[in-house]
């Protein structure tokens, strides 16, 4: 058990010689439990040295090399599910040395991502598509006549999303040779909730999985009969959990639960299943952050670790500016205190969202619903019906998982629920998996909808309280991470619904900013003696001022962290051209490409969406 990261390499002899899984297939069973060992004081190090996914990884070391050691990847297809447990992969398929560049730009992903390796079989990031895709992946080998295994490795928490199920529904009723392992550590990024999560928790305590921790290598080595047999005996005796039942009930072959940290019984179990005909469930008991003392016991905290600090002398006292999330979670405290309806869903992110101190003071008004985004919106219209005001936090990536209930649940419906949107805009180093890139686009053709663009701290607070108190369909967009400082106040005030506020009067250019590039529009303002308007809503726009620039500016210029496409940019444009408007427009923000994971600040830059590149562009359009 480690206590402290290393803060230089470990000696890793045997991890040195792994340059391919071909190498580690040659190793002896004494050698790989030393592998082991010497592969998590390695993880320990290099996600000391970057930061990044922590506790998940360190979870699954054991069964990384269980299954790179079993399975002739990467002609066999192992597909994880979420990604942020597969640094021990990265590892172990020759990206040992790269490890330092983890998230880093032009670095290592922080998931699997196809384009960075042939191990990396599907690219992840959002949970809950591994076994889909590995049934595809057994599917094709069946069709093409090839003799190629396809294995899913899923946590407790990705299990919990419908489209699981789905899947293993699916691939039931296929029969695909494929091996699906539930990576079960009893925990989501908080504690995973749900009746599966009891379901799989009665399994923690049940006589069977004690009995096999105890003695889990006498009664595993012949594991398919000895299993089958204690099973089907002693699942009429009363008290016994029988874990597989849900499963075999699916129609896979269920084997578990196993101590996924027994590298020896997990190989000959594993090495028992890989070559049975048709479906096949693995479940593994693991503990996330196997072997590391603080992420162990604070397995929350270790899911994702920041970089290693410095450390700051006494008199650099770090300056903490609240986050975006932060903000949210306190609006939602004082509007709850104000208002007895008000109640919060969270899909699985009450951490990220803000959402502890909400949860802590209003219990019985606060779901996490587990990853279940589509029914967490549609849970959302079933508490509108019966008037009460739901608020549902997510990010604006996993809100696309909820698109079709956002439609046709809520907004068809013109339902009173409020939608405050995280991680919009650009996420840095989780890169373009998680990317909030769309929600402007993909909200703004929804007939009812509100959509509100905060451009700080404040308006934050402001346009959630205004947006909540609209009675309809409404959402707010912001980003991950600080704002610039700016106070939030403790008032709930609200504005008018499609009324943008003027920053500053100019002439010939005018800009229009939706959401938090306002400070870098101010300095472009200032030094163009333009216009800027914080335009605050995207729907409705606020015509009125838009039209009273026409005359008196030669160029309008929209400035969001949203797609081009359909964005608030797009918004403009058909207003204009509806109204057949004659003036210039330059619409700045996403391009039609995935921006790949670096600094949020990097991405912007890059992206020409930091002062610089705004003043550049509309120098560009000017002198055209
Ligand atoms: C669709 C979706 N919703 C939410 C998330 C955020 N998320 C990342 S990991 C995680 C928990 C996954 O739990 P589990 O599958 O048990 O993996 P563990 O971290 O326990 O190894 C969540 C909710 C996500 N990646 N995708
Ligand atoms: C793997 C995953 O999807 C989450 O852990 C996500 O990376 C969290 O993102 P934030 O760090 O922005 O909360
Ligand atoms: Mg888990």
């Amino acid at each position: 058990m480690y206590e402290e990261i290393p803060q230089n390499r470990p000696s890793t002899p045997l991890l040195d010689s792994i340059e391919s899984t071909s190498d580690l297939r040659a190793l002896d069973e004494r050698q790989l439990i030393i592998l082991a060992d010497e592969l998590r004081h390695y993880l320990l190090y290099s996600v000391g040295q970057t930061g990044g996914h922590f506790g998940a990884g360190l979870g699954v070391v054991e069964l990384t090399i269980a299954l790179h050691f079993l399975y002739d990847t990467p002609y066999d297809r192992v597909v994880w599910d979420v990604g942020h447990q597969a640094y021990p992969h990265k590892i172990l398929t020759g990206r040992r040395d790269a490890m330092l560049s983890m998230r880093q730009e032009g670095g290592l992903s922080g998931f699997p991502k196809r384009s960075e390796s042939e191990y990396d079989t599907f690219g992840v990031g959002h949970s809950s598509t591994s076994i889909g895709a590995a049934q595809g992946m057994a599917m094709a080998a069946r069709l093409k006549g090839e003799c190629r295994r396809a294995v899913a490795v899923i946590g407790d928490g990705a299990m919990t999303a419908g489209m699981a199920f789905e899947a293993l529904a699916h691939a039931a009723h296929t029969k695909e040779n494929m091996m699906v392992v539930l990576n079960d550590n009893n925990m989501s990024i908080s504690k995973n909730v749900g009746g599966l999560a009891n379901y799989f928790a009665k399994v923690w305590s049940s006589k069977t999985y004690i009995a096999l921790r105890e003695g889990s290598r006498k009664v595993l080595s012949k594991i398919p009969q000895a299993w089958e047999l204690a099973r089907k005996t002693e699942e009429h005796v009363k008290g016994m959990i029988s874990p597989g039942t849900l499963f075999e009930e699916l129609g896979f072959n269920y084997v578990g639960p196993l101590d996924g940290h027994d590298l020896p019984s997990l190989i000959s179990t594993m090495r028992n299943m890989r070559d049975l005909e048709g479906p096949q469930l693995l479940h593994i008991i693991t503990k996330k952050g196997k072997g590391f003392g603080p992420a162990e016991r604070d397995p929350i905290g270790y899911h994702a670790l920041t970089k290693i600090e410095p450390k700051r002398t006494l008199s650099e006292p770090k300056v903490k500016k609240l986050k975006f999330q932060d903000i949210f979670g306190q609006w939602l405290c004082d509007s709850a205190a104000q208002d007895q309806k008000l109640v919060a869903i969270t899909p699985a992110m009450s951490e990220g969202s803000g959402m502890l101190k909400f949860a802590d003071q209003f219990p019985d008004r606060f779901f996490d619903v587990a990853i279940a985004e589509q029914h967490a919106v549609t849970l959302a219209a079933g508490l509108a019906c019966e008037s009460l005001k739901p608020v549902v936090a997510i990010y604006s990536t996993f809100l696309q998982r909820g698109y079709d209930q956002l439609i046709h649940d809520v907004a068809i419906q013109d339902l009173d629920v409020t939608f405050a949107i995280d991680r919009a805009g650009l996420v840095g180093e989780d890169g373009a998996t998680h990317a909030g890139a769309y929600d402007l686009s993909y909200l703004r053709c929804i007939p009812n909808m509100v959509i509100a663009v905060p451009s700080d701290e404040a308006e934050t607070r402001l346009l959630l309280e205004s947006a909540y108190q609209y009675q309809g369909p409404a959402a707010v967009r912001y980003p991950r991470g600080a704002g610039t400082g700016v106070s939030p106040g403790e008032q709930l005030e609200i504005v008018p619904v499609g009324r943008a506020r003027t920053v500053r009067e100019g002439s010939d250019v005018a800009i229009l900013c939706f959401g938090t590039l306002l400070a870098e529009c101010l300095d472009v303002a200032n030094s163009l003696n333009a216009t800027l308007i914080d335009m605050r809503w995207v729907k409705p726009l606020d015509a009125a001022a838009i039209e009273a620039l026409i005359g008196t500016h030669e160029l309008l210029v929209t400035v969001e962290v949203n797609a081009i496409a359909g964005g608030a940019g797009s918004a403009v444009s058909e207003h204009l051209n509806q109204q057949g408007m004659p003036i210039d427009l330059l619409q700045l923000g996403l391009p039609d490409r995935y921006e790949d994971h670096a600094p949020q600040a990097v991405q912007l830059q890059k992206l020409g969406l930091d002062s610089q590149g705004i003043r550049a562009a509309i120098d560009a359009r000017l002198k055209r």
